[in-house]
């Protein structure tokens, strides 16, 4: 860089323009904001841009600084067509050669004073040994000093501006472009912005700003008048300003390693936003929630799910172990018969218990409170009615109280039942005694006894039970046999049962081992984790929305921050990755703590029932990676929205 100083009135020496612009144009759909503009801005001149309102100053400002394109004609830039740079080369070109000061002053309004002024350089790249050693200085030279922890959307419009320069002259850029920077100070903080941009350029800095003012716009170098996008004066280049300082902060970005200007570009994506979600802790916490609800949802059904498994299993293996039933397929002429095969597996060995059973149709039977006749509008009974002996109570572990069990074997010729709690809450009965009576057939039964605990077949609760010799057997009776067995047994007796009843035909016996259960276990399984996964999938995919949603709006209420990051040189990829690193940490703290909730419900609902909680390993990763994974999932489409914005409309808000 030269460092000559030419006396007023002396012409200045040709030298290569720093920016070049020939014929560019820049139309918008129903706008033409420049029309053919040619301009040559060299090295050190301070120039002002004037006219009119809409006559095209903040439209050529943005193309000079790389935030917007011309439609048509060529703008170079240290002589290359700016159209030849992609995307990266342009925020690489925008972060090293410019800095903006903006008429709104965008700062990110909570983080530090300190941490606005370095947002360029770390944009660029700019280690943070580099940081720390500029920030000071130029906090202390704009008067900023004293304010450098200070969130900066507490800071006033005039120190808000004045941070604004220090963050855009920071780095030290060839170009300060400036639009209206004093149009919103009174005027002595207009003028000390002015006083600013002064010395920046006496230092070197070409300065071009835009300004309403005349005052402002004569004390410049060169005046560029403009209307209806067209350049109509230009006072030319008069004198190139004294240059010192180097670009040291500029060219010791571009001497850093890549590896570690990711590096720190990840630590500070990161920063940047665990800040944006600890600023906004309530909108956070709502994020959280709903993955919360969403893993623990998933944890919870998991555990429950194998817990009941294990439930299942465990009484499922339980009667496996002992339990036996056996039926003729051409059923019992009469009860007779029926004790008469009671009584010959009894004698087996290994069996400790047999009783027998059989389901007669309600809709026959028809059991009622009241005579059926007397009381048309009473509600149909839709229990079960069974027959069965004292022998099939006991063996089932069933508890009768204010009753004789044995009444079921010796009814003294007249029918008697016995009802499940459930059924004798149905039927209005609350305890039996002398003249209590359910009608079954359309005759009184007396009610002896009521089944409070049904022990091991539930289907007694709401049961009718009535005795073996109750009723006249008219048709053949399809009564089932129920032996508890010696641990172990079952496969054995269940060998032997055929031959021991039926020695001529033995495969008229038909006999079931609970373990054939074993089967449908897995079946229960299976239709239990899928309803599982889908209940899950759903509550995610809700949570993933709500998220995805309230993130899109964040992104919609923080355009001002993006332009601002955007224009001063972040990334793309690093403005993107802001949003879904909070997808991410939102996702990830939601499943964690999911996944301690779905536990702890799974704790508390299988103590509640009894149970042994079982919670797989793997129920807990899945929270985790689920809550982690719908985050990210839900933070891709803001994080594109916001990696694609224009800076140059967004700044302009
Ligand atoms: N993104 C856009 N879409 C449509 N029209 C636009 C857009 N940006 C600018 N224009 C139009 O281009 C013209 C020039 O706008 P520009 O903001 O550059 O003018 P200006 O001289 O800076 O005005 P002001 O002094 O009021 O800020 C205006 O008519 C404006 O409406």
């Amino acid at each position: 860089m030269s460092s000559e100083q030419l006396r007023p009135g002396e012409a200045a020496p040709p030298s290569q323009a720093v920016l070049s612009l020939r014929g560019v144009s820049r139309e918008f759909p129903g706008a033409k904001a420049l029309t053919g503009v040619d301009l040559e801005i060299h090295e050190g001149e301070f120039v002002a841009i004037v006219g009119p309102s809409g006559s095209g100053k903040s439209t050529l400002l943005n193309v000079l600084g790389l935030l917007d394109t011309a439609t048509h004609g060529t703008y170079s830039v240290h002589g290359t067509d700016a159209a030849r740079f992609g995307e990266r080369q342009r925020t690489e070109e925008r972060a090293q050669t410019f800095g903006f000061v903006f008429q709104d002053s965008h700062v990110v309004g909570r983080d530090s004073t300190a941490r606005n002024a370095v947002l360029g350089l770390r944009a660029r790249g700019v280690s943070l040994g580099v940081q720390k050693r500029l920030v000071r200085p130029i906090l202390e030279r704009f008067g900023l000093g004293h304010r450098a922890g200070t969130p900066a959307s507490l800071l006033s419009g005039g120190e808000r501006q004045r941070l604004a320069i220090a963050r855009a002259v920071i780095g030290s850029p060839e170009v300060v472009l400036a639009d209206e920077p004093t149009g919103s100070l009174d005027t002595a903080n207009g003028e000390t912005v002015l006083r600013h941009l002064r010395e920046l350029h006496r230092n070197g800095t070409t300065v071009i700003l835009v300004t309403h003012d005349p005052a402002i716009a004569a004390s410049a170098d060169r005046v560029v008048t403009m209307r209806d996008g067209a350049v109509v004066s230009d006072t030319g280049t008069a004198r190139l300003a004294e240059r010192q300082n180097g670009h040291a902060a500029g060219k010791d970005a571009r001497g850093e390693r890549l590896v570690r200007r990711r590096r720190d570009e990840l630590v500070d994506v990161v920063a940047d936003s665990l800040s944006a979600l600890t600023v906004r802790p309530a909108k956070a916490l709502l994020l959280v929630l709903a993955f919360l609800l969403g893993s623990g949802g998933l944890v919870a059904a998991i555990g429950l799910s194998e817990s009941a498994a294990v439930k299942v299993s465990s009484r499922i293996d339980a009667a496996a172990s002992d339990e036996v039933r056996a039926n003729r397929e051409a059923g019992y002429g009469s009860w007779g018969e029926a004790a008469a095969d009671v009584s010959r597996v009894k004698s087996l060995v290994g069996v400790r218990g047999a009783g027998v059973v059989a389901d007669l149709s309600s809709s026959v039977v028809n059991p009622s409170t009241f005579r059926p006749e007397s009381f048309l509008g009473q509600p149909a009974f839709n229990g079960a009615v069974r027959i069965a002996d004292s022998e099939y109570l006991r063996i089932q572990g069933a508890k009768v109280t204010h009753g004789d069990v044995a009444l079921l074997d010796h009814s003294f010729g007249s029918p008697i039942a016995l009802l499940g709690a459930d059924a004798a809450r149905r039927l209005g009965v609350a305890k039996p005694g002398p003249g209590v009576v359910v009608w079954l057939y359309g005759e009184p039964v007396p009610v002896v006894g009521v089944i409070e605990d049904p022990g091991r077949d539930p289907v007694l609760s709401g049961s009718v039970v009535v005795g073996v010799g109750s009723y006249p057997v008219m048709d053949r009776i399809a009564a089932t046999l129920v032996l508890r067995t010696a641990p172990g047994m079952p496969a054995a007796l269940a060998d032997a049962l055929p031959k021991a009843l039926s020695p001529a035909q033995p495969s008229d016996v038909k006999v079931q081992t609970v373990a054939d259960l074993r089967e449908l276990k897995h079946g229960v399984n299976d239709d239990l984790g899928r309803l599982v996964a889908i209940v899950s999938i759903v509550l995610l995919a809700i949570a993933c929305l709500s998220a995805g949603t309230t993130m899109y709006l964040g992104v919609l209420g923080r355009t001002g921050e993006i332009a601002l990051r955007r224009a001063l040189g972040m990334r793309r990829a690093a403005i993107a990755g802001m949003f879904l690193v909070e997808g991410a940490v939102v996702g990830l703290v939601g499943g964690a703590a999911g996944g301690a909730v779905g536990m702890i419900a799974v704790l508390a609902y299988a103590q509640s029932e009894g149970w042994a909680p079982v919670i797989p390993w793997y129920a807990a990763v899945w929270g985790i990676a689920l809550g982690l994974g719908s985050g990210v999932a839900s933070a891709v489409h803001p994080a594109v929205v916001a990696s694609r914005a224009n800076p140059a409309q967004l700044i302009r808000g």
